[in-house]
């Protein structure tokens, strides 16, 4: 379980995100919505050290600032919007995802091996293997970050709009993937701007407005109270019960 107590982060003077209680669970989608701006990037951020903050953040009863940094690897991983790409091949960048695990000899082991491979067969980089990440599309390279982070086998994946560049077919994967990632008891916190499908997959939904949380609910709860949505997004949604829908939520006027 991640905890988060009176967390506060300052860019200057400015404060962008104030929560005064928070809890993630294991087993759980959990997506964070809001506006551009809200403080979404920022909340996943500080739950990798990767912004400072004020405030207690435990992860698993731990605190986040006294994890040594192989643990906290092991424990949280954080894939950004964004990533640059290094000139390494595909196999490379994945097995970067077995580094917390690697002993001084930094060799990997054959089950870190067949980690890294399951993961790329995960996301179908498995025949993309020898190529150079500067080589790819877009979209091929975002399955290889993913496959990175499925390798790390950490408790927490934490994904900022992990669909960006990727097409139909390999997003409705993606959400494949993260369901069977939750089924095995891991964590999920995802960034996602996309409403119906953020509603459809999560298990809870937390809105962020201006730094602050407004609602945490199961979406099913978001759609009896959906006041902030409207007022935040200038839409509603609505559950459509018609097994034939991909998606059981709509975004309706
Ligand atoms: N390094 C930084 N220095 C100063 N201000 C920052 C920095 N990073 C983010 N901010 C500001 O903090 C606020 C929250 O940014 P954040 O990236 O968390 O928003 P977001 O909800 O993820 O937005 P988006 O949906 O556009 O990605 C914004 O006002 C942003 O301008």
């Amino acid at each position: 379980m991640i905890e988060m107590h009176d967390l506060v982060v300052k860019y200057g003077n400015r404060q962008v995100l104030y929560i005064k209680n928070l809890t993630l669970k294991k087993g759980e989608i959990v997506t964070i919505i809001g506006q551009n701006g809200a403080g979404k990037s920022t909340l996943q951020k500080c739950l990798t050290s990767l912004t400072e903050y004020k405030g207690v953040i435990l992860i698993d009863g731990k605190s986040l600032k006294e994890l040594p940094a192989r643990q906290r690897a092991q424990k949280i991983v954080y894939l950004p919007q964004a990533q640059s790409s290094p000139a390494m091949q595909v196999r490379t960048l994945v097995s970067h995802g077995r580094f917390p695990y690697l002993g001084y000899s930094h060799t990997l082991s054959v089950e870190d091996k067949q980690i890294v491979e399951e993961a790329m067969k995960a996301t179908h980089v498995d025949l993309l293997k020898d190529r150079f990440l500067d080589e790819l599309s877009l979209g091929e390279r975002q399955r290889a970050f993913l496959a990175m982070v499925i390798a790390t086998g950490s408790d927490y994946l934490l994904l900022d709009e992990p669909g960006t560049y990727l097409d139909l077919i390999s997003q409705h994967e993606l959400m494949q993937i993260l369901q069977s990632l939750k089924r095995a008891g891991k964590g999920i916190v995802l960034i996602n701007h996309d409403l119906p499908l953020s509603f459809s997959m999560s298990d809870q939904l937390i809105l962020l407005d201006q730094g602050q949380v407004l609602q945490v609910e199961a979406p099913d709860d978001f759609i009896n109270h959906q006041e902030h949505i409207r007022r935040i997004f200038h839409v509603g949604m609505k559950k459509i019960e018609d097994p034939s829908l991909l998606y059981q939520y709509v975004i309706i006027q």
